[in-house]
């Protein structure tokens, strides 16, 4: 679809296999990352951006999960590289910063030893081939990776490198965590850089620093990024280019400003309203309501029971996408439709007063 695009992900669709029966929840994602190109997926919680994010570097379990679409990296299609293949890119061109430090670092060795084995082997996991691997390597390949490793803790801003990197992560701070993942993610100067919410499940200053140094690394970088985050705010500072996401569908997208100028999606015209710094008054709350039961979502558009302007369309036909210039779409009825086209203070003024509706229904 786009001869620049180092990532080009077309109609994927991830549901998950439950007690509660089939969820439901990643559809139709269609995104691409350029050369260089920083974008970023925004969305609320609980809205499909890490389920996105697993599916195409291929860390979720089939089953329970089941993944359809294609996934092309730099021309390569990743569902047909073996396990193998997988893992010498994942580690090597393709650097990823989870959401989870703790899930992602192994507890039983020391932080030294699992980025000395990324340095020098990328993305294996498997035990018994990275100890073959070792064995067959000299000592002072060896003790030359480890250099590498030192000097990228140092560049994450890490505190006490030459301790760090002698500890196990149990003995390292959430934050002091987050920066050794981002240290393996960078080891091998990947070409794309998946972060998702690299620092949310840390306190706020320290969730601010990561966020800081992720962007301090981009920018000397000429690496192609895809960041995860909720907050809107955050991916104007960073991205070229944004991708909406609600209830794991693509909403809309556009190049940053345009998103601010120009928001055509009324969920996005919601999480705008909703930022202090950029509406003047901000509803409080946000946009009332919640994402959808995913084994049971919503018939026509996903975001038609909290959306201000839903009529009958919207809650019994799938929304047609319509383009706005070369890479800008929003996937709403209204664009092609008679009814009164959202603006954000249109938006703004009906999610309001949806709020005190609700509210003189609760006081009753
Ligand atoms: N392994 C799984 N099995 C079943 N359901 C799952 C699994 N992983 C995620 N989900 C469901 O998919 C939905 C989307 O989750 P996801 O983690 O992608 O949201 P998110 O946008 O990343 O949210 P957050 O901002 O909180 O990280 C949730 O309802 C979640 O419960
Ligand atoms: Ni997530």
């Amino acid at each position: 679809m786009n001869d620049d695009a180092l990532l080009d992900v077309s109609d994927l669709s991830v549901g998950f296999e439950g007690f509660d029966g089939y969820a439901d929840v990643v559809g139709g994602v269609d995104l691409h990352v350029d050369r260089g190109e920083v974008v970023t997926i925004v969305g609320e919680t609980g809205c499909g951006k890490s389920v996105t994010t697993k599916a195409i570097t291929g860390l979720l379990d089939e089953p329970p999960a089941h993944v359809e679409g294609d996934v092309e990296f730099d021309g390569m299609d990743l569902h047909e590289l073996s396990e193998a293949e997988r893992d010498d890119l994942n580690g090597d061109r393709l650097g990823m910063v989870s959401q989870n430090p703790l899930s992602s670092l192994n507890p039983v060795f020391t932080v030294g030893e699992q980025l000395t084995d990324t340095a020098q082997f990328g993305g294996s996991d498997d035990a018994g081939l990275l100890s073959y691997l070792r064995r067959r390597h000299s000592r002072s390949e060896r003790s030359a990776a480890r250099e590498r490793v030192l000097e990228m803790l140092r560049e994450v801003q890490m505190p006490d490198p030459e301790a760090v990197i002698d500890s196990y992560p149990s003995e390292l701070s959430g934050g002091m965590r987050q920066r050794a993942l981002i240290a393996q993610a960078l080891l091998n100067e990947p070409d794309l850089l998946i972060t998702d919410e690299p620092g949310s499940a840390l306190d706020v200053t320290v969730h601010d620093r990561i966020l800081s140094l992720i962007t301090d690394v981009i920018a000397e970088r000429d690496m192609s990024v895809l960041m995860i985050t909720h907050d809107l705010g955050v991916a104007r500072q960073i991205s070229d280019r944004i991708y909406i996401m609600y209830g794991g569908r693509i909403v809309e997208s556009a190049p940053t400003e345009e998103i601010f100028t120009d928001a055509r999606h009324p969920y996005t015209q919601g999480l705008i309203a909703s930022i202090p710094r950029l509406s003047g008054e901000p509803m409080a709350g946000g946009i009332d309501g919640s994402v959808p039961e995913y084994t049971d979502p919503p018939t026509g558009c996903r975001f038609h029971p909290r959306c201000p302007y839903a009529d009958e369309d919207c809650r019994s036909t799938e929304p047609p996408r319509t383009s706005f210039g070369e890479d800008a779409h929003a996937v709403c009825v209204r664009h092609v439709d008679d009814g009164p086209t959202p603006t954000i203070a249109e938006t703004k003024r009906r999610l309001m007063a949806d709020d005190k509706i609700t509210e003189t229904e609760v006081d009753q």
